[in-house]
């Protein structure tokens, strides 16, 4: 399956896990790596408002060079009870993050932002993901695999992360990184994809 589109849609992110999900989706698309630091979660701020701030910021870096095209911004974060899990900064801290994780239900916010320079289309879905208790020796030795380094909340449900999961109530593919269901509903929306009502198939 492949769409077409009448506009340039570009996936601002060096995801390859997002990459994926686009060409999954049969949308036609390049790649453009934002050069954005991410700041910290703001005092007050919840998740999902944090992961569109974030997704904003991408999509508007990308969208600064590229002017006509339409741009994508994504950003996920895994949280519980108000606690965010970013991308881990060691080994320890990834173990940390999945001994917490075990045994209980936590929340995955992935933030999009699509635009086309002058409007942003803003939202995120929120996937609920209940984990397992899990022996520590597996635990270690997921954490050793290197998998989680990259990943927010330091497990990937596509890779070896998967041995954690118990149940998830939501989208899969916006825990993986991008709700493409999503994303493509907002660009049929826009009329970025050709071949819609009233348009030469
Ligand atoms: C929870 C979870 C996250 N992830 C990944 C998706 C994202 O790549 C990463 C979260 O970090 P992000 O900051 O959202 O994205 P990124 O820095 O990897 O890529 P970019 O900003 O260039 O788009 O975690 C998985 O691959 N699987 C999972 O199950």
């Amino acid at each position: 399956m492949e769409f077409k589109t009448n506009r340039q849609v570009i996936l601002a992110s060096g995801s390859p896990r997002r990459s994926e999900l686009m060409g999954v989706a049969g949308i036609p698309f390049i790649v453009r790596k934002p050069q954005v630091e991410e700041p910290p979660i703001r005092e007050g701020e919840n998740p999902e408002d944090y992961a569109e701030r974030l997704a904003r910021l991408k999509a508007r870096d990308v969208a600064e060079g590229e002017p006509g095209s339409v741009v994508i911004g994504s950003d996920t974060v895994v949280h519980q009870d108000g606690r965010v899990y970013g991308k881990p900064s060691d080994k320890e801290e990834a173990k940390a993050f999945l001994e917490s994780l075990c045994g209980s239900v936590h929340s995955v916010s992935t933030g999009v932002c699509v635009t086309d320079g002058d409007q942003d289309r803003m939202f995120s879905v929120t996937t609920e993901v209940e984990f397992r208790d899990v022996p520590g020796w597996v635990i270690d030795r997921y954490v050793d695999s290197g998998d989680p380094m990259d990943k927010a909340g330091a497990y990937g449900i596509q890779s070896g992360g998967a041995l954690f999961v118990k149940e998830i109530r939501g989208d899969y593919q916006a825990v993986v990184g991008l709700p493409v269901a999503d994303v493509f509903e907002v660009l049929e929306e826009m009329g970025v994809i050709a071949g819609g009502e009233g348009d030469e198939p």
